[in-house]
């Protein structure tokens, strides 16, 4: 069913988004040259619905020899040109088609996503679909902007540089927000010029196929694009190593980032631009400036997406003078924000994990908090009826030290660490003990502390009086372990390029 608003889902109830599911059309299989293909041996892999634990389909398993088919189709189409040398504006446009028809069909690909790995469909409809659209639309407008510059050099030398594409970008994108993150590197790589062979996460990959799907029928080479599912230690690693992918682009864990950059190493020095999660923490001094504010985004910064959020503000450092209020607030406030439920319901903030293996790694972290002496403040009702699902009930951990393991790991789920601190040093000190350095909030009225912190904090963003903010303008990335790229923002299409520099002898 297409030509469906987002305007008009925005209103679907939950007996309409039930009955839409239940007939939903699922192709798992490959795409390659702009066809739907099995993969060369037909073995597939089961996707299951995480909210009950039904088999949702099956996705091609795609090995080398599927990667390999992808890449020669990929490096053939480079060097033909049809994507790579296409006129910006001609290349724009394709694009612009591309996301009016992920527009066009704006309810398949939201009831995707919740289906294989329980995102709130509300999430997808007022958050995903739109980030989505707005992520393809900023990089089709920006495709004319790319210039290069000519240099202050001798009289009779004329000297340019270019930014061209690359060649062939491998994108490994996870499943926490499937459809928005493949979209994060695929539209700016393609804009660029480049070919792309998208491997999605095994657990949700059919909203990638249907993309690229999409793309061949805006009217994109059906070389320049292919999705080619599969699980991560075969198809994804078989990308890594790939003598002919120019660049890897990743998001998801930080030992999967180590392995591509050790697989670039053992192959042809391909770049890897990697995401790799975090540990954010935020900040609470005691002037901050509203108490409901704050603890409201700090329950948000957490709770959102079950958790499932690379940046979720999963450290939260309170002001010892304000220590006891705050979590005398949270306590009050937290209690119906994120009540697990189905997440096809609209009304429904907090669906399963996105699998059972993580509900029991997400269970382990919290009987280790416990285990170590964290108080737990607050967990949520989680009701009997939702057993089959991989549900974690959001939970609140009082008087963390530093130190413990929940403070420390990246847990992947809706479990926070309030930690207390004594000054502003002691704050920034406990802030940045941590092998990542993705993203920082900081709640306070000064504007000195506002600025220091903004400073001293190791991390690609830092938001102030606010969490997880921004537009498309700002570059989002990471410090230390949480990679070595930024995703969004006009800069990230020009990773997906390579300079070269023209000295004419005039
Ligand atoms: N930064 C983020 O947004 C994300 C962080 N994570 C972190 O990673 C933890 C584990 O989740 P996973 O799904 O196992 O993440 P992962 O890092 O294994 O998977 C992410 C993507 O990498 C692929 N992949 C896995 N092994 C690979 C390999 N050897 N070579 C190439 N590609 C490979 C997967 O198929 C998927 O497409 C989570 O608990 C979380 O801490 C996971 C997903 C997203
Ligand atoms: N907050 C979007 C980035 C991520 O979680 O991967």
């Amino acid at each position: 069913m297409t030509d469906i608003s987002l305007d008009a889902i925005a209103e679907w109830t939950h007996r309409d988004w039930q009955q839409y599911a239940a007939k939903l059309p699922i192709d798992g299989r490959m795409l390659c040259g702009g066809d739907r293909v099995d993969a060369a041996d037909g073995e597939t892999v089961e996707t299951i619905n995480p909210a009950t634990g039904a088999v949702v389909g099956h996705i091609a398993r795609a090995r080398s020899r599927d990667i390999d088919r992808a890449v020669a189709a990929g490096v053939s189409a480079h060097r033909a040109g049809a994507w790579s040398r296409m006129a910006p504006r001609d290349r724009a446009a394709v694009l612009f088609r591309w996301a009016a028809l992920i527009e066009r069909h704006a309810a398949e690909f939201c009831a995707l996503d919740t289906v294989e790995m329980g995102r709130p469909i509300a999430d997808m409809v007022h958050v995903d679909m739109p980030e989505a659209l707005k992520t393809i639309r900023f990089f089709a407008e920006s495709v004319d902007k790319i210039t290069g510059t000519t240099t202050a050099t001798a009289s009779d030398v004329l000297h340019y540089t270019l930014h061209q594409p690359l060649g062939v970008v491998g994108a490994i994108s996870p499943w926490n927000y499937p459809l928005l993150m493949a979209i994060w590197k695929v539209a700016p790589a393609l804009a660029a010029g480049n070919s792309v062979i998208l491997k999605p996460a095994e657990q949700a990959a059919l909203s990638s196929l249907r993309m690229g799907d999409l793309f061949v029928e805006a009217g994109g080479p059906a070389d320049a694009f292919a999705v080619v599912p599969g699980l991560g230690e075969e198809a994804g690693a078989a990308l890594g190593l790939h003598m002919q992918v120019d660049k890897v682009t990743f998001t998801g864990s930080a030992a999967v980032g180590k392995e591509l950059m050790k697989a670039a190493g053992a192959s042809n020095l391909k770049q890897v631009a990697l995401e790799c999660g975090g540990k954010s923490p935020q900040l609470l001094f005691a002037d901050l400036p509203d108490l409901d504010r704050a603890v409201d985004a700090a329950i948000d910064g957490i709770f959102a997406n079950m958790g499932e959020v690379c940046n979720a503000g999963s450290r939260l450092l309170v002001q010892k003078s304000i220590y006891d209020k705050v979590q005398q607030r949270f306590a009050e406030r937290a209690p119906g924000r994120y009540v697990p439920g189905d997440p096809l319901d609209p009304n429904v903030t907090c669906g399963p994990l996105v699998e059972y293996a993580a509900q029991d790694r997400v269970q382990g972290y919290k009987l280790c908090a416990e285990r170590e002496g964290a108080r737990k403040l607050f967990e949520e009702t989680l009701r009997p009826e939702l057993s089959a699902g991989a549900y974690v009930a959001p939970t609140a951990y009082a008087d963390v030290r530093p130190d413990m393991t929940i403070a420390q790991e990246e847990i992947f789920g809706p479990v926070t660490a309030m930690i207390p601190f004594a000054d502003e040093d002691e704050a920034i000190r406990i802030a940045n003990d941590s092998i990542y350095g993705l993203a920082a909030g900081i709640w306070t009225s000064n504007l000195s502390t506002a600025h220091r912190c903004v400073r001293d904090l190791e991390a690609g963003t830092i938001w102030v009086n606010t969490f997880d903010d921004g537009d498309m303008t700002q570059p989002f990335g990471g410090w230390k372990q949480s990679g070595n790229s930024r995703d969004k923002c006009f800069e990230s299409m020009l990773e997906y390029t390579q300079s070269k520099s023209a000295w004419v002898q005039v």
